[in-house]
């Protein structure tokens, strides 16, 4: 990995300090291409973090997005360079215990950067979580559940090929909620494609669908109809505008969620107040953190809206922490999508995450509870040896 800042000497302190912040950005392959109306991704790319301290401890953390910069302001590259930049020198020396802190103190020094403040909140959790033996869920508040409910995201652009792969998921037991990525297409084609898909799964699975705001308000309005006639249970952010959003909730008989539209506490808020969604999907890299994304929890919970664990389409690392914080969650009515790390074709755990009878258990050990398989973060880590070695695939 990189080395981001020259190494501190301050081991003898009694206060665990950060003492270096390494980053490393990873290219993994996707098991088919997953086609959104704003991108199609071929491959993830993963940013690795990891927070050195002077007790020896390293906490682990990551960012990602989906389809580069197609779906927000941040990339994968552009955090790396900014922690590497900007967050390191101001976290070097710092007390590592106080993760709050530290953030509120990177928060001064770093505006926006809500992805990156993720990953190195991740981090710091991880590294705490292991120091007092916990896992990063009790830090956070305290664990409700261990087993969370994962819905699987139909995305290859193909009818025929998504009811296959829904069917394959069915009988895995892996998954029965599907989201269906729509909104490249027209709205015929989309609507043709939701019914078919419905009718061909029945009762056997909840369908959903996900337009990453490729509507109009017009075309919303149609479509919500249509898509209420086809059996989809939910949409999720048809519309760009959260004005827009408020105004299209409760006039059909399905769900809408909000996604893009949520960055965070002051967005939740005032979505809140204009009463303008039914459900929030959170999202920690979104929110800015699992600290954040609990506040916006709180808020849905005060406002009587609904929760769903949502996904950036993390690879392991970013999927647990968000599984650690959606396990904290009083409510999480529409289960979650934790899904990120069955889309890519590579395994970087050295014991892969526990997927099974429709859900994903959250770890238990101290810290995120998983450890990397660090010949595989090498093979693929960018520019690293992967043109030299080969290793076997994912079983
Ligand atoms: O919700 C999104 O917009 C992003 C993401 C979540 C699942 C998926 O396939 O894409
Ligand atoms: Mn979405």
């Amino acid at each position: 990995m990189n080395q981001s800042c020259a190494p501190l000497d301050l081991t003898s302190t009694a206060t665990p300090v950060v003492t270096r912040v390494e980053t490393v950005i990873l290219d993994l392959p996707t098991i088919r291409p997953h086609k959104l109306s704003v991108a199609t991704m071929d491959g993830q790319v993963l940013m690795l973090v990891r927070v050195h301290c002077s007790d020896g401890i390293v906490g682990l953390g990551e960012g990602t997005t989906i389809g580069g910069l197609a779906y927000g302001g941040e990339s994968p590259e552009s955090m790396k360079t900014n922690i590497d930049t900007w967050f390191a020198p101001v976290m070097a020396g710092q007390d590592a215990t106080r993760v709050q802190a530290l953030m509120a103190r990177i928060g001064k020094m770093v505006k926006d950067n809500r992805f990156a403040k993720s990953a190195v909140e991740t981090a710091l959790l991880d590294a705490q979580g292991k120091r007092v033996g916990l896992p990063v869920s009790e830090l956070l508040g305290g664990r409700r559940r261990d087993r969370l409910p994962v819905a699987w995201t139909l995305a290859s652009g193909n009818t025929a090929r998504d009811i296959a792969e829904a069917e394959r998921m069915l009988d895995l037991r892996r998954h029965r909620v599907f989201k269906l990525k729509i909104g490249a297409r027209g709205l015929r084609e989309d609507i043709a494609h939701v019914a078919a898909i419905k009718a061909a799964l029945g009762d056997r699975a909840a369908v959903r669908v996900d337009v990453n705001m490729a509507w109009s308000e017009t075309e919303a309005a149609l479509g919500m109809a249509a898509l209420a006639d086809a059996g989809c249970e939910l949409v999720e952010q048809p519309v760009a505008s959260a004005a827009a959003l408020a105004r299209l909730v409760r006039r059909f008989p399905l769900a809408l969620m909000a996604d893009e539209a949520l960055t965070g506490p002051e967005s939740a808020f005032d979505l809140a107040c204009a009463q303008g969604a039914d459900v929030f999907a959170v999202k920690l890299e979104q929110s800015g953190g699992a600290f954040n994304a609990l506040r916006v929890a709180a808020i849905a919970d005060a406002a009587g809206i609904g929760l769903y664990g949502g996904t950036m389409l993390e690879g392991a690392v970013g999927t647990v922490i968000s599984a650690h914080a959606f396990a904290t969650f009083a409510n999480l009515q529409w289960g979650t999508e934790l899904f990120g790390p069955l889309l890519l074709t590579e395994e970087i755990l050295a014991e892969p995450l526990d997927y099974g009878d429709f859900e994903l258990t959250v770890p238990a050990g101290p810290g995120l509870g998983v450890t990397l398989d660090e010949d595989r973060v090498a093979f693929f880590a960018r520019d690293g040896i992967r043109k030299t070695i080969s290793l076997p695939g994912k079983a």
